[in-house]
């Protein structure tokens, strides 16, 4: 994450948000891919307070150290939910300033708060009908709390996003949104990805 990017269009924060179950890791993973080649355009990992696993690539880290993060403010943004504590580390927003698009799974609880703190937020939305979002998580077969994690919404406010996945077809098309949006955004910041999205919609 070090070092200054190339400067050709705005740094970004992209925070892909959206329910459990809705996609948000399968076209990250896909986006990671597809952009490989673009250095300008970066993933970097989380921390999570739980171990390492196929899920996801992220770094764990542990409950105390967790606490203590953000205890002494060291998080650039951070989360808990489904009992487990998620950062965003500092470097990533110190890579925005840079000219960096760094783009990570974020939380609906956190939008506002990051759009007041942290410099060039953009906020992806992946969406889903709630059946479909039923269907996926029981096929995942991963969560015990399937019902806790379907509920979850409910008790959210709904949130203001940039840009608009509907990831309701197969998941190439998802990524295909995504990278689509992501290489506007790189070029010409939300306007830039709206017209990418919006021109395959
Ligand atoms: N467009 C799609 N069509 C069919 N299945 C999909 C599609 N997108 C994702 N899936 C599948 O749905 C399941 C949930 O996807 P994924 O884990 O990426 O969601 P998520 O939003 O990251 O969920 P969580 O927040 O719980 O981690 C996975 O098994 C994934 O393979
Ligand atoms: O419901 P909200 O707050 O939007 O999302 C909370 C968190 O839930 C998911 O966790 P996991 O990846 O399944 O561990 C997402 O990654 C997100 O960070």
């Amino acid at each position: 994450m070090s070092g200054a990017a190339d400067r050709s269009g705005p740094g970004a924060l992209v925070l892909v948000v959206g329910p459990s179950g809705v996609g948000k890791d399968t076209l990250i993973d896909g986006a990671r891919a597809a952009l490989a080649g673009d250095e300008r355009i970066r993933f970097p990992h989380r921390l999570v307070t739980r171990p390492v696993s196929a899920h996801e690539a992220h770094d764990t880290i542990s409950q105390a150290d967790f606490d203590e993060g953000v205890a002494t403010g060291r998080f650039a943004l951070w989360w808990r939910a489904h009992g487990l504590g998620y950062a965003i580390p500092r470097k990533v927003t110190q890579a925005v300033e840079d000219g960096a698009v760094c783009v990570v799974n974020g939380s609906r609880s956190r939008v506002e708060a990051a759009r007041a703190a942290l410099p060039g937020v953009v906020v992806v939305e992946v969406t889903a009908p709630r059946e479909v979002l039923a269907a996926r998580i029981a096929a995942r077969g991963r969560d015990e709390d399937a019902q806790a994690r379907l509920a979850r919404s409910d008790g959210l406010a709904p949130i203001e996003a940039d840009v608009t996945i509907v990831n309701d077809r197969s998941p190439e098309e998802g990524i295909a949104a995504l990278v689509a949006a992501l290489r506007g955004i790189g070029t010409r910041g939300v306007a830039g990805a709206l017209e990418e999205v919006g021109a395959r919609q």
